[in-house]
């Protein structure tokens, strides 16, 4: 046996139990399998976890969404559908707002709102564009809320009454842009360019610091560096992409300073106040990343979808969610996440979209004119999780023109044309004129690139199935696009509509037309976690029944193996407008 680590083992032997339908939630597969709840890490309880657990970050609430935030929606969005589609249930995918600290105290401020009030506002933004992009959350968490408080205090307990905390002065300096202290040796000398002042900014980001002295509440983060390298070294896929994973580890092997987690409640009232000490605020990460276990149900009811198997963060906060975060959960007793699925920046004009620069696209004038299916699929299909990406209008409409207005909205027209498919019926495949195997018959008309289609369609699900669970999203589309193209191209190679009315053309005409139609089944299928939407009205055009839309139902190509598929005859869906509309160049 390979040299596995435990909970891959133990995941591939309760696999054996699992249900049919469940049955890819075995072997070792690193992001699906419900596992025995272990006892790794410093983590100390031993109940079962049987549950999934995605989340994304929590937005801050100090502006409204932009095309960033969207994209970690969208992402974490797609594979939890991609698992929902396989059979997962009782899965939890969260999303939600961070609404305390000095960033909103101060927005709040400055648009002459109360904090609250404010939070309320922008927060609901971020619930209107998960809702019109299709992001199926199923818990959308505010940190305002009382269930949230009620979590961190309990949290916070956990780490005092296990001697984590200590009161001591922080002396260092502060970023309120990124709510985060920063070590001497990465903050450098700068400009203000608007006065013109010398100021100093963090190395890494960019933003102007501050030197901040406080009494604080300190976390000894300083204890945990060599649990971390174990955490990250015995679990391939602690933080995912490798790129990010060195990232961390060169960090952990920098060493770890103790890190404040208040402040002066006097400086910052606008947050959650430390439990028995009125006079400090607990600090915004510290509130912030319990939001991961509260929509689980801590303190009294996590067991069963904790520890978190994926959260999906930008590469901005992976110090807060691979560093902090793992030593918070293992101070409190807990295991670590799972996976901690870091991706790269959306840019525009080479520098971070960000709302400190306002340099953003705004997702909702996007969903307008291309779809929310279409903007989905833009960005699913040029994020790549290890480099950033440019974002520009003239390659939407590139993109989207070819793929979906092209590539698979021509074969379906092709497909439904009433030239060619007069009766409007999912037409019979002929298996003397395409038997299963090459030339074993003498009317077998179809030739070797036909079988190297029905090759591709066969082996599409398991292909794009490993680049789901990869979160390399973009390789699905690309070879699901390539195998639609293929589909387009055998259509046109034996040009039906150049067929004459014989009985022989007719049935000829319908084997090919079946065989397209089953590419754009299985393809609309596998597609239904990228573009929700369109698929399932793709789906419903080609007569495809709702309980016929699983993964498992991609997964047979019932003409391949010379079976007679049941939709076979079935009238096809009454839907008859434009699948996709071609957009203008110009927008
Ligand atoms: N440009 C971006 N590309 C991809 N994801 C982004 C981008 N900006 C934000 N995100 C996502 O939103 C999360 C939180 O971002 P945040 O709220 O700090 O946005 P921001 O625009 O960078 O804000 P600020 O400018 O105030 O720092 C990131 O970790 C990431 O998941």
């Amino acid at each position: 046996m390979p040299n596995l680590p435990m909970g891959i083992i133990q995941r591939g032997l309760r696999s054996v139990f699992l249900a049919k339908s469940t049955r890819f939630l075995c072997e070792t597969r690193w992001l699906v399998c419900p596992s025995p709840y272990r006892r790794v890490h410093g983590g100390r309880e031993s109940q079962q976890k049987d549950k999934f657990l995605i989340t994304t970050p929590i937005f801050y609430v100090n502006s409204v969404p932009h095309l960033g935030h969207l994209y970690s929606a969208v992402l974490a969005d797609t594979v939890h559908r991609w698992q929902q589609l396989k059979g997962a249930g009782g899965s939890i995918f969260s999303t939600g707002t961070d609404e305390h600290g000095l960033k909103i105290q101060q927005a709040a401020l400055s648009h002459g709102k109360d904090p609250l009030q404010f939070c309320d506002e922008v927060s609901q933004h971020f619930r209107n564009l998960f809702s019109k992009s299709h992001v199926g959350h199923t818990d959308f968490i505010r940190t305002t809320e009382s269930r949230h408080r009620k979590a961190v205090e309990h949290f916070w307990r956990k780490l005092h009454s296990a001697g984590y905390i200590y009161q001591g002065k922080y002396e260092g300096w502060y970023s309120t842009s990124d709510e985060a202290f920063v070590p001497d040796n990465k903050v450098m000398d700068s400009v203000d360019k608007a006065t013109g002042k010398n100021i100093k900014v963090a190395i890494e980001t960019g933003s102007q610091v501050e030197w901040m002295e406080e009494e604080n509440y300190m976390f000894r983060l300083s204890e945990f560096g060599p649990r971390l390298l174990k955490w990250l070294d015995s679990n391939p896929r602690a933080v995912y992409p490798s790129k990010y994973r060195s990232l961390v580890r060169g960090w952990l092997e920098e060493g770890l300073e103790d890190l404040s987690v208040s402040r002066q409640r006097d400086r910052l009232p606008w947050g959650i106040p430390v439990p028995d000490d009125s006079t400090q605020t607990i600090y915004v990460w510290l509130d912030a990343l319990v939001n991961y276990l509260t929509v689980c149900g801590y303190p009294d009811n996590h067991h069963a979808h904790w520890p978190a198997d994926c959260h999906v963060v930008g590469k901005d906060i992976a110090r807060f969610h691979a560093v902090y975060w793992p030593a918070f959960l293992m101070a409190a007793g807990l295991d670590p996440p799972r996976s901690v699925v870091t991706h790269s920046h959306w840019l525009m004009e080479s520098q971070k979209m960000s709302k400190s620069k306002g340099n953003v696209v705004d997702p909702f004038d996007r969903i307008q004119r291309y779809s929310a299916d279409g903007l989905r699929y833009f960005l699913l299909k040029h994020g790549v999780l290890e480099t950033d990406g440019d974002y520009s209008d003239e390659k939407v409409v590139k993109v989207l023109n070819a793929d979906l207005a092209g590539n698979i909205g021509g074969l379906l027209n092709r497909c439904l044309a009433t030239s060619l498919n007069p009766t409007q019926t999912f037409p019979a495949f002929s298996a003397d004129m395409f038997p299963v195997h090459l030339g074993r018959k003498s009317n077998n008309l179809a030739t070797k690139e036909d079988y190297k289609l029905l090759k591709t369609l066969q082996e599409l699900p398991g292909s794009v199935d490993q680049h789901y669970e990869n979160f390399h999203i973009y390789k699905v589309l690309e070879e699901t696009m390539l195998c639609v193209k293929q589909a387009n191209g055998f259509v046109h190679r034996h040009k039906p509509w150049k067929l004459s009315d014989s009985p022989q053309d007719r049935e000829w005409v319908g084997t090919v037309l079946h065989v397209a139609m089953e590419t754009l089944r299985v393809s609309g299928i596998l597609l239904q976690p990228v573009m929700p939407d369109l698929m399932s009205r793709l789906l419903s055009r080609l007569g495809v029944e709702e309980t016929e839309r699983s993964w498992s139902d991609a997964e047979k190509v019932p003409c391949a193996e010379g079976i007679e598929a049941p939709y076979v005859g079935r009238t096809l869906g009454v839907d008859r407008g434009v699948l996709f509309q071609r957009l203008q160049k110009k927008n």
